[in-house]
């Protein structure tokens, strides 16, 4: 997987070349190109943005600059790519929507200011036949798509073959089965007089996983009760609704 950020702040991408996503890039598992909007503008103050028409506070991100910098790195022609514009009037990211782009051979992000780049520009290139997806990672307001970018990588990327070091872990996270994960222990067996809970260092594997399935329903019943609420009819077993 190819993926390309566009963005007025290219060290705040920095992190991407950090750790376990650094180590995927140096090993070729996936590419990452950061580009700078500037380097598209023409005036001597490489202006990218203006006062937004119909008044109101703060700046729209004009579409002559965005236009010029999405022709260069994403260019017409049948291309399996796909733009995705943060914002917080988009449609919710999510593990299913990190899963979908996991399978895309291109991903290019357009990181733009809390009060938007220019209608158009993601016009022109749905009409160039670009897949675009304006999505939110919340609901709350960040000052620029930047952040929003470094998670959505990293949701991502984590999912890509041969990043994560045990496959399991992205097929047994949170959200893979619908539910929140429930607690984690390791070494210590006691720590300031709190036990492990014995079942878990039983070999009993089974019983393990029911002990490990009952805390994952407890815990997304009180946190996330719309989880529940969306699973499928025949995603909980009679054991399953008995805790
Ligand atoms: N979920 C979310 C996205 C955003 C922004 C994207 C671009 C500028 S602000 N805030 N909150």
């Amino acid at each position: 997987m190819r993926i390309d950020v566009v963005t007025i702040f290219p060290a705040y991408l920095d992190p991407l070349r950090e750790a376990l996503l650094g180590r995927a890039v140096e090993r070729g598992l996936l590419e990452i190109a950061v580009h700078d909007l500037r380097r598209w503008t023409h005036d001597v103050h490489q202006a990218v943005d203006d006062a937004p028409y119909g008044g109101g506070p703060g700046m729209v991100m004009r579409p002559q600059v965005w236009g010029e910098a999405l022709d260069e790195v994403l260019p017409a022609g049948p291309q399996p790519a796909r733009l995705v514009v943060p914002t917080p009037a988009g449609r919710p990211f999510t593990q299913t929507t990190a899963r979908a782009w996991a399978d895309e051979q291109r991903l290019v992000f357009a990181c733009g200011r809390y009060e938007g780049i220019d209608e158009r520009v993601l016009l022109d290139a749905r009409a160039r036949g670009i897949e675009v997806d304006e999505v939110s990672i919340g609901d709350y307001v960040l000052v620029g798509g930047e952040v929003a970018v470094l998670v959505m990588v990293e949701a991502v990327a984590r999912l890509l073959p041969g990043v994560l070091g045990n496959p399991r872990s992205a097929a047994e996270d949170s959200f893979s089965d619908g539910l929140l994960e429930g607690p984690s222990y390791t070494r210590p067996e006691t720590w300031r007089e709190l036990a492990v809970p014995d079942v878990l260092r039983g070999g009993n594997h089974a019983a393990i996983a029911r002990w490990r399935r009952d805390r994952a329903l407890e815990r997304t019943r009180d946190r996330r009760p719309d989880l529940l609420d969306a699973l499928p009819p025949d995603a909980l077993d009679a054991a399953d609704r008995a805790v």
